[in-house]
């Protein structure tokens, strides 16, 4: 929370509440009479926040790409600008997609299981995994992270991709990837990957009848949001073995009760979203955020606006 000096904002002359719990209660205790709020996810930016900061609040920045915990509509009505921290964090993020998409297709966290509970046997046929090599990879939404990802399964000497979205990207065809129906790439794909944000639209796309279309062979990969994955219905094709396995970063809830089913499941790779943890990219994004706050107080656009 940042309250603004008199002369052109600069870090050093503003005023910076640090908050030691990213709950709600803790922003309503201090967020009165600020003038600006610097959040990230989990932190919902609820109404409730919104009235107590009153109208002095007129730029809020998260340090995300995603912006599915902020109501952009309640902030365009209340006059309040907002910036996110896209681009800088798509290289970690897509190499995050890629390392689960492999660890999930050669049984990572079902051989480190094998390892520690003595079953580890010497058998060539044992534990197969599927390859990357020859493979058709399915991207769910060809925005930047999607590119990202794009470029480096390429580096796998993959067969094919694919991808699917709102529209045809010029972006796809530089690739060399071709646009298809939800259904196609369900249906064609080795690799699925969800890489797009969290909307109306989105929410409980990849359910039963997505996962009913998906080979046996196949591997799911979630960087995006939990919300975008009807769960109960990925848990069931994971412990029919409907589909091969999967990896997700994202998931319901998060943080994730540690007693929770996906956890007993060893064709499943969790990671607890951490795609963009990296020191340089996590140092990027905050900078980003606070030189959106900055461009917010001096009354200028955001380097990153969303409203
Ligand atoms: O920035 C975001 O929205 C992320 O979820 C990064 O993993």
């Amino acid at each position: 929370m940042i309250t603004k000096s008199h002369s052109k904002p600069r870090l050093s002359n503003c005023q910076v509440i640090e908050l030691e719990k990213a709950t709600e209660d803790e922003v309503l205790k201090h967020i009165a009479e600020v003038d600006a709020l610097l959040l990230a996810p989990p932190l919902k930016l609820t109404n409730k926040i919104l009235d107590a900061a009153g109208c002095n609040m007129k730029t809020v920045a998260t340090v995300s790409a995603g912006y599915n915990h902020i109501d952009i509509d309640e902030l365009r009505k209340r006059g309040i600008k907002l910036g996110n921290t896209p681009r800088v964090l798509d290289a970690a993020v897509a190499d995050h997609a890629v390392m689960l998409a492999l660890a999930a297709a050669r049984r990572l966290h079902e051989g480190r299981l094998k390892i520690e509970n003595n079953e580890w046997k010497s058998d060539y046929q044992w534990m197969l995994g599927q390859d990357i090599c020859n493979s058709t990879v399915g991207i769910i939404g060809l925005g930047n992270i999607g590119q990202a990802i794009a470029k480096r399964m390429k580096g796998f000497d993959i067969k094919q991709i694919l991808y699917t979205g709102h529209r045809e990207k010029p972006e796809g065809k530089e690739l060399g990837a071709k646009f298809v129906s939800l259904d196609t790439l369900a249906r064609d794909s080795d690799f699925v990957i969800i890489s797009v944000p969290l909307t109306k639209e989105t929410e409980g796309m990849c359910n039963e009848e997505f996962f009913s279309k998906m080979k046996k062979t196949s591997v799911f990969v979630n960087i995006s949001r939990g919300q975008v994955v009807d769960q109960p219905a990925l848990i069931k094709a994971l412990k029919t073995n409907s589909i091969f396995a999967a990896g997700l970063d994202v998931m319901t809830p998060e943080p994730l009760p540690p007693d929770h089913e996906m956890l007993k499941l060893p064709n499943l790779v969790l990671t607890p979203h951490i795609g963009s943890a990296t020191t340089n990219t996590r140092n990027e994004m905050s900078l980003l955020a606070a030189k959106n706050i900055l461009k917010g107080l001096a009354g200028e656009e955001m380097i990153y606006p969303v409203v």
